[in-house]
């Protein structure tokens, strides 16, 4: 396992080693002792997501607050995203700042997300299938999120000219600044 720092602090990202042979490949996509390692600490998931996205697909960025914060293990199984995570800890030396990588299913990177950030991703491929490890459920009422082209954040999403698909709800998310709930 190959684990890069970011320049955010406690996001870091993976890569597993992959065993080829005439057959194809072999990896261990989560092994629970090794990433504990990797993360300097116990952790337990408790929910496997996985989405399916069409290209031009941006998700995104969300976060769930309070006591139902999520770290999330973010792969990718099928195509290519750019994978983007903000900094929302307000006591974070890298407070309000931003990483963005490409996460597919040909580099296999892994990105760790930590609680106290927001996240999203835009789909590059025709298509892509996600999947993320979450430490923490899904709660629908402690979800929120950020407007993925908030200025202040100035994320630079590779949409080529191109105006991303999203949700209503995902076009609906306040600004940064304006975000109730930091
Ligand atoms: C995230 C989630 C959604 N759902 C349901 C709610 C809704 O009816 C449907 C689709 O939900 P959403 O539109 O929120 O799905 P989506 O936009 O894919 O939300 C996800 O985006 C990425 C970027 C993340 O980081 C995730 O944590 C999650 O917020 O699935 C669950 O049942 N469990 C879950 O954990």
């Amino acid at each position: 396992m190959n684990v890069v720092t970011t320049p955010l602090e406690d996001c870091f990202v993976l890569k597993p080693e992959v065993f080829e042979d005439e057959r194809g490949w072999f990896t261990e996509s989560f092994n629970q002792k090794v990433f504990e390692e990797c993360l300097g600490r116990k952790i337990k998931f408790v929910q496997d997501n996985r989405s399916f996205s069409k290209n031009g697909v941006l998700r995104g960025l969300h976060f769930q607050y309070g006591e139902y914060q999520q770290a999330k293990l973010i792969s990718v199984e099928k195509g290519a995203i750019q994978d983007v995570c903000v900094d929302l800890r307000k006591d974070s030396s890298t407070y309000g700042l931003y990483f963005s990588i490409e996460l597919s299913d040909s580099n296999k990177k892994q990105l760790f997300v930590p609680r106290g950030f927001a996240h999203g991703f835009l789909v590059l491929s025709n298509e892509a299938i996600v999947s993320y490890k979450c430490d923490n459920y899904y709660n629908r009422s402690a979800e929120s999120g950020i407007i993925y082209n908030d200025l202040e954040l100035d994320i630079p999403w590779n949409l080529k000219g191109r105006i991303p698909v999203v949700s209503e709800k995902d076009a609906l998310w306040p600004t940064f600044q304006q975000q109730p709930f930091l």
